[in-house]
Protein backbone atom coordinates (compact mmCIF):
# COMPACT_ATOMS: atom_id res chain seq x y z
CA UNK A 1 0.00 0.00 0.00
CA UNK A 2 2.41 2.25 0.87
CA UNK A 3 6.12 2.91 -0.44
CA UNK A 4 8.14 2.41 2.87
CA UNK A 5 6.75 1.34 5.62
CA UNK A 6 7.56 2.90 8.84
CA UNK A 7 7.08 0.56 12.28
CA UNK A 8 5.74 1.65 15.43
CA UNK A 9 7.33 -0.54 18.19
CA UNK A 10 4.27 -0.36 20.79
CA UNK A 11 6.33 -2.05 23.72
CA UNK A 12 7.56 -5.06 21.95
CA UNK A 13 4.37 -5.08 20.14
CA UNK A 14 4.93 -3.96 16.49
CA UNK A 15 2.39 -2.29 14.30
CA UNK A 16 3.94 -2.41 10.93
CA UNK A 17 2.40 0.76 9.29
CA UNK A 18 2.27 -0.82 5.36
CA UNK A 19 -1.54 -0.19 4.86
CA UNK A 20 -3.78 1.59 6.81
CA UNK A 21 -4.22 0.70 10.44
CA UNK A 22 -7.76 0.76 12.49
CA UNK A 23 -7.29 1.63 16.49
CA UNK A 24 -10.71 0.44 17.81
CA UNK A 25 -11.87 3.06 20.34
CA UNK A 26 -11.97 1.20 24.30
CA UNK A 27 -13.57 4.36 26.38
CA UNK A 28 -13.78 3.78 29.56
CA UNK A 29 -15.98 6.80 30.44
CA UNK A 30 -19.59 7.50 31.89
CA UNK A 31 -19.76 10.41 29.23
CA UNK A 32 -18.07 9.80 26.20
CA UNK A 33 -20.12 11.54 23.03
CA UNK A 34 -20.74 8.23 20.94
CA UNK A 35 -21.00 5.70 23.46
CA UNK A 36 -20.68 7.26 27.20
CA UNK A 37 -21.17 4.33 29.72
CA UNK A 38 -21.56 1.19 27.19
CA UNK A 39 -18.09 -0.02 28.41
CA UNK A 40 -17.68 2.27 31.89
CA UNK A 41 -17.19 -0.98 33.80
CA UNK A 42 -13.85 -2.81 33.89
CA UNK A 43 -15.56 -5.69 32.78
CA UNK A 44 -17.51 -4.09 29.98
CA UNK A 45 -14.83 -2.27 28.19
CA UNK A 46 -12.53 -5.30 28.55
CA UNK A 47 -15.38 -7.27 26.50
CA UNK A 48 -15.31 -4.47 23.85
CA UNK A 49 -11.70 -4.18 23.14
CA UNK A 50 -11.78 -8.07 22.96
CA UNK A 51 -14.47 -7.82 20.71
CA UNK A 52 -12.66 -4.99 18.25
CA UNK A 53 -9.96 -6.77 18.33
CA UNK A 54 -11.68 -10.01 16.57
CA UNK A 55 -13.17 -7.63 14.98
CA UNK A 56 -9.77 -6.81 13.37
CA UNK A 57 -8.30 -3.82 15.38
CA UNK A 58 -4.62 -3.14 14.64
CA UNK A 59 -4.51 -1.46 17.89
CA UNK A 60 -6.44 -0.54 20.76
CA UNK A 61 -7.04 3.25 22.18
CA UNK A 62 -8.29 3.00 25.99
CA UNK A 63 -9.32 6.34 27.30
CA UNK A 64 -10.77 7.32 30.57
CA UNK A 65 -11.79 11.05 30.13
CA UNK A 66 -14.22 12.21 27.44
CA UNK A 67 -12.71 15.28 25.29
CA UNK A 68 -16.10 15.85 23.36
CA UNK A 69 -16.90 20.05 23.69
CA UNK A 70 -17.49 20.99 27.32
CA UNK A 71 -15.97 17.61 28.92
CA UNK A 72 -15.02 18.60 31.97
CA UNK A 73 -11.66 17.51 33.43
CA UNK A 74 -11.64 14.02 35.22
CA UNK A 75 -9.14 14.04 38.43
CA UNK A 76 -5.77 11.40 37.96
CA UNK A 77 -6.71 9.20 40.35
CA UNK A 78 -10.52 8.58 38.76
CA UNK A 79 -8.84 7.89 35.39
CA UNK A 80 -6.11 5.65 36.58
CA UNK A 81 -8.84 3.78 38.70
CA UNK A 82 -10.81 4.00 35.39
CA UNK A 83 -7.77 2.70 32.58
CA UNK A 84 -5.39 0.83 34.19
CA UNK A 85 -7.45 -2.40 35.15
CA UNK A 86 -8.58 -2.51 31.29
CA UNK A 87 -4.88 -2.03 29.97
CA UNK A 88 -4.00 -4.63 32.42
CA UNK A 89 -6.41 -7.55 31.59
CA UNK A 90 -6.41 -6.25 27.76
CA UNK A 91 -2.38 -6.51 27.53
CA UNK A 92 -3.16 -10.18 29.01
CA UNK A 93 -5.68 -11.13 27.01
CA UNK A 94 -4.42 -9.95 23.37
CA UNK A 95 -1.30 -9.43 21.34
CA UNK A 96 -2.86 -6.27 19.58
CA UNK A 97 -1.11 -3.15 20.82
CA UNK A 98 -2.53 -0.84 23.39
CA UNK A 99 -2.36 2.89 23.71
CA UNK A 100 -3.64 5.40 26.29
CA UNK A 101 -5.76 8.28 25.26
CA UNK A 102 -4.62 10.79 27.94
CA UNK A 103 -2.89 14.04 28.34
CA UNK A 104 -1.61 13.25 31.83
CA UNK A 105 1.93 12.01 32.20
CA UNK A 106 0.93 10.00 35.40
CA UNK A 107 -1.86 8.22 33.20
CA UNK A 108 0.93 7.71 30.60
CA UNK A 109 3.04 6.02 33.06
CA UNK A 110 1.23 4.18 34.62
CA UNK A 111 -0.32 2.77 31.46
CA UNK A 112 2.90 1.78 29.71
CA UNK A 113 3.42 0.00 33.22
CA UNK A 114 -0.09 -2.15 33.14
CA UNK A 115 1.08 -2.82 29.18
CA UNK A 116 0.25 0.28 27.01
CA UNK A 117 2.60 0.31 24.19
CA UNK A 118 1.60 3.91 22.93
CA UNK A 119 0.81 6.98 24.13
CA UNK A 120 -2.05 8.84 22.44
CA UNK A 121 -1.89 12.48 23.26
CA UNK A 122 -5.07 14.55 22.15
CA UNK A 123 -2.52 17.76 24.00
CA UNK A 124 0.16 16.53 21.95
CA UNK A 125 2.28 16.64 25.27
CA UNK A 126 1.87 20.10 26.81
CA UNK A 127 0.90 19.37 29.71
CA UNK A 128 3.79 20.02 32.63
CA UNK A 129 6.16 16.84 32.25
CA UNK A 130 4.55 15.10 29.11
CA UNK A 131 7.06 15.51 27.45
CA UNK A 132 10.04 14.25 29.30
CA UNK A 133 7.67 11.41 30.63
CA UNK A 134 7.12 10.23 27.07
CA UNK A 135 11.01 10.43 25.82
CA UNK A 136 11.35 8.12 29.24
CA UNK A 137 8.99 5.88 28.49
CA UNK A 138 10.35 5.11 24.84
CA UNK A 139 6.67 4.17 23.24
CA UNK A 140 5.42 5.60 20.53
CA UNK A 141 3.13 9.13 21.24
CA UNK A 142 0.59 10.59 18.77
CA UNK A 143 0.27 14.35 18.78
CA UNK A 144 -3.17 15.90 18.22
CA UNK A 145 -3.84 19.36 17.20
CA UNK A 146 -6.51 21.26 19.55
CA UNK A 147 -7.32 24.73 19.61
CA UNK A 148 -8.08 25.64 23.65
CA UNK A 149 -9.46 23.15 25.62
CA UNK A 150 -12.25 20.17 25.28
CA UNK A 151 -14.99 22.87 27.50
CA UNK A 152 -14.53 25.92 25.42
CA UNK A 153 -13.27 24.60 22.25
CA UNK A 154 -15.96 24.69 20.15
CA UNK A 155 -17.15 28.14 20.85
CA UNK A 156 -16.90 29.84 17.62
CA UNK A 157 -13.28 28.35 16.65
CA UNK A 158 -11.67 30.70 13.48
CA UNK A 159 -8.39 30.62 11.36
CA UNK A 160 -6.64 32.75 8.92
CA UNK A 161 -5.81 28.95 6.70
CA UNK A 162 -6.85 25.99 9.58
CA UNK A 163 -4.51 23.95 7.45
CA UNK A 164 -1.52 26.19 7.60
CA UNK A 165 -1.79 27.02 11.59
CA UNK A 166 -2.51 23.23 12.03
CA UNK A 167 0.22 22.37 9.90
CA UNK A 168 2.46 24.95 11.77
CA UNK A 169 1.57 23.64 15.53
CA UNK A 170 2.21 19.84 14.93
CA UNK A 171 5.33 20.98 13.34
CA UNK A 172 6.28 22.86 16.66
CA UNK A 173 5.37 19.65 18.20
CA UNK A 174 7.23 16.95 16.36
CA UNK A 175 10.08 19.01 16.97
CA UNK A 176 9.74 19.77 20.54
CA UNK A 177 9.33 15.98 21.07
CA UNK A 178 13.06 15.50 18.92
CA UNK A 179 14.33 17.62 21.45
CA UNK A 180 13.02 16.13 24.64
CA UNK A 181 14.76 13.42 23.42
CA UNK A 182 12.08 11.47 20.85
CA UNK A 183 12.42 10.27 17.57
CA UNK A 184 10.53 10.82 14.98
CA UNK A 185 10.54 6.68 14.51
CA UNK A 186 8.47 7.21 17.34
CA UNK A 187 6.04 10.13 16.38
CA UNK A 188 2.35 10.38 14.87
CA UNK A 189 0.83 13.29 14.02
CA UNK A 190 -3.20 13.93 13.64
CA UNK A 191 -5.14 17.55 12.54
CA UNK A 192 -7.75 16.41 15.52
CA UNK A 193 -10.83 16.67 13.38
CA UNK A 194 -13.30 17.85 15.79
CA UNK A 195 -11.45 19.96 18.36
CA UNK A 196 -11.69 23.10 17.73
CA UNK A 197 -13.18 23.05 14.49
CA UNK A 198 -16.11 23.79 12.36
CA UNK A 199 -17.04 21.13 9.44
CA UNK A 200 -15.87 23.84 7.09
CA UNK A 201 -12.71 23.43 9.00
CA UNK A 202 -12.70 19.57 9.23
CA UNK A 203 -13.48 19.54 5.49
CA UNK A 204 -10.64 21.05 4.59
CA UNK A 205 -8.07 19.23 7.07
CA UNK A 206 -9.58 16.25 5.17
CA UNK A 207 -9.29 17.36 1.89
CA UNK A 208 -5.49 18.70 2.29
CA UNK A 209 -4.68 15.67 4.82
CA UNK A 210 -1.68 15.01 2.63
CA UNK A 211 -0.16 18.09 3.21
CA UNK A 212 0.45 16.75 6.85
CA UNK A 213 2.75 13.07 5.36
CA UNK A 214 5.11 16.16 4.66
CA UNK A 215 6.20 16.52 8.35
CA UNK A 216 7.90 13.07 8.03
CA UNK A 217 6.13 11.11 10.57
CA UNK A 218 3.06 8.97 9.79
CA UNK A 219 -0.39 10.83 10.16
CA UNK A 220 -3.44 9.84 12.23
CA UNK A 221 -7.27 10.59 11.71
CA UNK A 222 -9.95 10.02 13.52
CA UNK A 223 -13.54 11.18 12.28
CA UNK A 224 -15.46 8.46 13.86
CA UNK A 225 -19.02 9.03 14.15
CA UNK A 226 -18.48 12.94 15.15
CA UNK A 227 -20.40 16.03 14.87
CA UNK A 228 -19.27 16.99 11.27
CA UNK A 229 -20.22 13.90 9.87
CA UNK A 230 -23.99 14.02 11.64
CA UNK A 231 -23.73 17.62 9.77
CA UNK A 232 -23.08 16.38 6.72
CA UNK A 233 -25.40 13.22 6.54
CA UNK A 234 -28.33 14.09 8.51
CA UNK A 235 -27.61 11.64 11.21
CA UNK A 236 -28.58 13.09 14.74
CA UNK A 237 -27.33 9.96 16.70
CA UNK A 238 -23.63 9.17 16.48
CA UNK A 239 -24.19 5.58 16.65
CA UNK A 240 -26.18 6.16 13.09
CA UNK A 241 -22.99 7.52 11.21
CA UNK A 242 -21.19 4.93 10.78
CA UNK A 243 -21.39 4.87 6.59
CA UNK A 244 -20.44 8.49 7.13
CA UNK A 245 -17.34 7.84 9.27
CA UNK A 246 -16.32 4.81 7.20
CA UNK A 247 -16.64 7.11 4.41
CA UNK A 248 -14.42 10.01 5.89
CA UNK A 249 -11.87 7.57 6.73
CA UNK A 250 -11.47 5.86 3.74
CA UNK A 251 -11.02 9.58 2.12
CA UNK A 252 -8.26 9.74 5.18
CA UNK A 253 -6.35 6.73 3.71
CA UNK A 254 -6.26 7.54 -0.13
CA UNK A 255 -5.07 10.65 1.21
CA UNK A 256 -2.40 9.59 3.51
CA UNK A 257 -3.56 8.50 6.90
CA UNK A 258 -1.60 5.42 8.01
CA UNK A 259 -4.05 5.20 11.08
CA UNK A 260 -7.81 5.61 11.33
CA UNK A 261 -9.11 5.69 14.73
CA UNK A 262 -12.67 4.64 14.64
CA UNK A 263 -15.65 3.02 16.70
CA UNK A 264 -17.01 0.90 14.32
CA UNK A 265 -14.01 -1.84 13.34
CA UNK A 266 -15.84 -3.97 11.41
CA UNK A 267 -16.63 -1.89 8.78
CA UNK A 268 -13.33 0.14 8.97
CA UNK A 269 -12.15 -2.92 7.80
CA UNK A 270 -13.93 -4.22 5.38
CA UNK A 271 -14.24 -0.62 3.54
CA UNK A 272 -10.48 -0.60 3.22
CA UNK A 273 -9.87 -4.32 2.58
CA UNK A 274 -12.34 -3.63 -0.73
CA UNK A 275 -10.23 -0.15 -1.33
CA UNK A 276 -6.70 -1.73 -0.87
CA UNK A 277 -7.49 -4.42 -3.38
CA UNK A 278 -8.83 -1.91 -6.49
CA UNK A 279 -5.53 -0.24 -5.31
CA UNK A 280 -3.66 -2.82 -5.74
CA UNK A 281 -4.51 -3.58 -9.29
CA UNK A 282 -1.54 -3.38 -11.70
CA UNK A 283 -1.83 0.43 -13.72
CA UNK A 284 -2.68 -0.70 -17.56
CA UNK A 285 0.44 -0.47 -19.68
CA UNK A 286 0.62 2.72 -22.08
CA UNK A 287 -0.19 1.71 -25.63
N1 LIG B 1 -5.57 10.94 18.38
C1 LIG B 1 -6.88 11.18 18.59
N2 LIG B 1 -7.43 10.90 19.79
C2 LIG B 1 -8.77 11.16 20.01
N3 LIG B 1 -9.31 10.91 21.23
C3 LIG B 1 -10.64 11.17 21.45
C4 LIG B 1 -11.43 11.68 20.42
C5 LIG B 1 -12.86 11.95 20.68
O1 LIG B 1 -13.60 10.84 20.29
P1 LIG B 1 -14.17 9.75 21.34
O2 LIG B 1 -13.04 9.14 22.08
O3 LIG B 1 -15.05 8.85 20.61
O4 LIG B 1 -15.08 10.61 22.30
P2 LIG B 1 -14.82 11.12 23.79
O5 LIG B 1 -13.63 12.01 23.71
O6 LIG B 1 -16.11 11.80 24.14
O7 LIG B 1 -14.54 9.89 24.63
N4 LIG B 1 -10.92 11.94 19.18
C6 LIG B 1 -9.57 11.69 18.97
C7 LIG B 1 -8.94 11.97 17.70
O8 LIG B 1 -9.58 12.46 16.73
N5 LIG B 1 -7.61 11.70 17.57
Amino acid sequence: MFDISPQLDCAGRVLVLDRTRVMGIVNVTPDSFSDGGLHASVDAAVAHGLRLAEEGADILDVGGESTRPGAAEVPVEEELRRVVPVIERLARQTSVPISVDTCKPEVMRAAVEAGAGMINDVCALRREGALDTAAALGVPVVLMHMRGEPRTMQDDPRYDDVVAEVHRFLAERVFAAELAGIPKKRLVVDPGFGFGKTTAHNLALLAQLERFTGLGVPVLAGLSRKRSIGELTGREVPAERVAGSVAAHLVAAQRGARIVRVHDVAATVDALRVWEAVAAVPAPRRA
